[in-house]
């Protein structure tokens, strides 16, 4: 079916220029063209969207959450990361019920699609959940991402864990929808060395990427020094990590000869700037790591260390953060940030199609409406916008593999206010 979105400016990111008084044609879930406004064009199109005054990019990737945990918003606030996890987190999480984890799992699609996010990249706490009606749940809500069961050392035994993760692993990545999946050890603090040797073994075989959270604090940098004589990034290398492309979440405190191993390999790194500063972990110095190569990617992390999943103010923490640490404002270019909340987490997350608008790639963009917004005039400078005074909120429309999934701000894959009023019963519970 072709769509028809037009009259709108059109931000590609694949170039730095924009397309004034746009149009871009979608056949089913992919750009069949996009450039200037032609009306006659408009003729074999079976639906047409006039976004005249909009302004349009490339939906922003989440490279690292959990959804299932966006029922603990506001939960554990002001807290170091291992008492946040241990004493308030990880004991919750014990009594989520599946049911309650699909309503929590939703009320995150919600508002990644509501801020403007059209590809996330997930880990989420299997422990007592059937993964497949999760996994049912989230694939018929129009979202695109990775959906990744969390490995973790605990009673049940490395073994039947590693079993577990295998076979849903295998079943989404056989069943072929939106929903795609990686190897999800947690870290190299809570998994065994069997269970994360497990994980590779389990990526390779299924051909996989593996995702993990790694040197994420000076406690684990201390911790693994002391107890494996070396750092989370080089353990990891001694077991096999980087045979398959790989995320690591964090990467706050690192050492040169880590940054020069992660470009080598070819590693890429999930940064979760507000996380980190609200869990008291320090600031990732993405600019060392970009200039020595390494892909780097945004994320929000989970809503209870955020405490939102709002891309557009992760993206503008991330560049202000850069600027002030290096005290020079050429550490973080605008479009630079763009580009690694864009192309860099498609690429991070293995969506070669994705994360620009291009002809032939896969239709995920999104609009803005700036024209009633004092905070987004002067209408001229709108690619400053975007990334220094935009918001989630300001997110009018957004399109996935070809899909409107919100018009004007109405989701139209979700019922929203049935979620609301469902998470809030479910909080209750627990
Ligand atoms: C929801 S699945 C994965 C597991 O990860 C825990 N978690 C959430 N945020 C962080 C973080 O910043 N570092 C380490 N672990 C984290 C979460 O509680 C789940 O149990
Ligand atoms: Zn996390």
């Amino acid at each position: 079916m072709k769509k028809a979105f037009y009259h709108c400016d059109i931000f590609t990111l694949d170039q730095e220029k924009i397309i004034k008084d746009g149009m871009i044609i979608t056949e089913d879930e992919k750009i069949a063209y996009i450039g200037k406004m032609e009306e006659e064009r408009l003729q074999d199109c079976e639906e047409t969207y006039n976004w005249s005054g909009k302004w349009v990019m490339p939906g922003l990737v989440n490279s690292h959450v959990h959804i299932v945990m966006n029922i603990l918003r506001g939960v554990g606030d002001d807290m170091l990361l291992h008492p946040w996890l241990t004493e308030k987190i990880w004991p919750l999480e014990a009594k989520f019920t599946t049911d309650l984890a699909i309503t929590s799992s939703k009320a995150a699609i919600v508002e990644m699609m509501k801020s403007g996010t059209t590809l996330f990249n997930d880990m989420y706490n299997p422990i007592g959940l059937d993964v497949f009606k999760l996994y049912e749940a989230v694939k018929d809500t129009g979202m695109k991402g990775n959906l990744a069961y969390t490995l973790f050392s605990n009673d049940k035994g490395d073994k039947a864990i590693a079993k577990e993760a295998h076979d849903i692993a295998q079943h989404i990545k056989k069943d072929r929808s939106l929903i795609r999946t990686t190897v999800a050890p947690h870290s190299p603090y809570s998994c065994s060395e069997e269970l994360l040797r497990s994980s590779v073994s389990i990526a390779k075989e299924l051909d996989l990427p593996l995702h993990i959270h790694v040197s994420e604090t000076e406690k684990e940098m201390n911790d693994c020094l002391r107890e494996h004589e070396t750092t989370p990034v080089q353990y990891l290398a001694e077991l096999d990590f980087y045979e398959q492309p790989t995320i690591f979440a964090h990467g706050v405190v690192l050492t040169d000869e880590d940054v020069a191993l992660l470009n080598e390999k070819g590693t890429s790194i999930a940064h979760n700037p507000i996380s980190n500063l609200k869990l008291g972990s320090g600031v990732a110095d993405i600019s060392r790591l970009n200039s020595a190569g390494v892909n780097v990617a945004i994320a929000t992390d989970s809503v209870a260390s955020n405490n939102n999943l709002d891309m557009f103010e992760e993206m503008r923490t991330a560049a202000l953060l850069q600027k002030g640490t290096h005290k020079t404002p050429e550490a973080m270019p605008a479009y630079s940030m763009l580009k690694m909340a864009t192309l860099n987490g498609a690429k991070a997350l293995g969506y070669e199609d994705t994360g620009v608008l291009k002809e032939g790639y896969k239709a995920d963009f999104i609009s803005i409406d700036p024209r009633d917004k004092i905070h987004l005039q002067p209408l001229e400078n709108a690619s400053s916008h975007l990334l220094y005074a935009a918001s989630g909120k300001d997110v009018s429309d957004s399109v996935i593999n070809g899909n409107v999934v919100m018009e004007n701000r109405v989701l139209l894959t979700l019922d929203e206010e049935r979620i609301i009023y469902d998470l809030n019963y479910y909080y209750k519970t627990l």
